[in-house]
């Protein structure tokens, strides 16, 4: 088995380090990169799993995985690049950052592959897009599909889909966490107790979501199936276009987009 590093290993890195732990990769075959002396004693607790300086992980494993923010990247390639070697891999999981970045900071010969991945993988149903840098092979990209399938879902892309694909997946999660929220309160204003209100909103999301991925219907027919002439959904929908929650959601993926884009500049 090759080893595996993770550097940063926050919401994401820590989410990706117990879904490998749970896939049955050896804790031996792991190495955490963490500059945190507390978080680090917390993994190693939680884990069992090494935590080491990064130059150290660099140095040792086959594979480096990049989970620091896009505003640590910088520092980071330049702690670890004079350790790396042509024949090693680099997976960086930040938003906005390309390969051309990081390429552009290591030796001739180590493979760059860019991946967006998003938390629900915490519960082995995450969904991962993954786009190869400029000299990256087949097995690099397998070894990625390996390592995000432990988790998830995986997708090949072209890099240039990745920042749209950052606001639809990458970002998702927390949209649909804030449609919870919002009806969980609204039901509350109701006059349901907060957990009725709760427990009905997330059957019904989880159901839905079964729905769309088990049938395979359009969700504009799913939705057609739900609302009843003149009934309680048409009510209900005509209020949500009433106030442009489809613009919204429009407005909202574009700016993380631009966001996305914006934070490959460095901000
Ligand atoms: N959260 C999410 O849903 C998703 C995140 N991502 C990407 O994952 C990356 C991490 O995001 P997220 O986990 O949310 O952020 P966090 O802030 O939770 O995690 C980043 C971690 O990196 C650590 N860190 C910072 N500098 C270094 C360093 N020099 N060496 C080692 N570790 C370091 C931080 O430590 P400290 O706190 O001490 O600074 C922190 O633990 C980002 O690039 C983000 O774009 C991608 C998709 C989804
Ligand atoms: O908010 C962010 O920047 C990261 C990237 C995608 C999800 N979280």
């Amino acid at each position: 088995m090759t080893q595996t590093a993770i550097l940063g290993a926050g919401v994401m890195g820590e989410t990706l380090l117990s879904g490998l732990v749970r896939a049955g990769r050896r804790v031996d075959d792991l190495l955490v990169g963490e500059k945190r002396a507390e978080r680090a004693r917390e993994l190693e607790e939680r884990y069992g799993v090494a935590v080491v300086p990064n130059v150290d992980a660099a140095a040792k494993a086959d594979t480096v995985v990049l989970v620091v923010k896009p505003q640590d990247m910088g520092d980071v390639l330049a702690e670890v690049a004079p350790v790396l070697r042509a024949g090693q891999l680099v997976v960086s999981l930040a938003a906005g950052i390309t390969t051309a970045y990081i390429e552009a900071r290591v030796p001739e010969g180590v493979a760059v592959v860019r991946v967006m991945p998003n938390t629900p993988a915490l519960v082995d149903e995450g969904m991962a897009a993954i786009s190869p840098g400029s000299h990256c092979s087949e097995a690099d990209l397998a070894e990625v599909e390996s390592l995000m399938g432990s988790v998830g879902r995986v997708l090949r892309i072209p890099e240039r889909q990745q920042d749209a694909v950052t606001a639809i997946s990458g970002s998702g999660p927390a949209y649909l966490f804030f449609v919870v929220e919002s009806m969980i309160e609204a039901g509350v204003h109701l006059g349901l107790p907060r957990a009725t209100a709760t427990d009905l909103t997330i059957q019904t999301l989880v159901g839905s979501g079964k729905m769309l991925r088990e049938t395979g219907t359009h969700p504009a027919v799913l939705r057609e199936q739900v609302t009843s002439p003149a009934g309680t959904t048409a009510a209900a929908l005509r209020e949500l276009e009433v106030h442009k929650v489809r613009a919204a959601f429009l407005a909202a993926m574009e700016a993380a987009r631009d966001r996305s884009r914006e934070l490959a500049e460095g901000s």
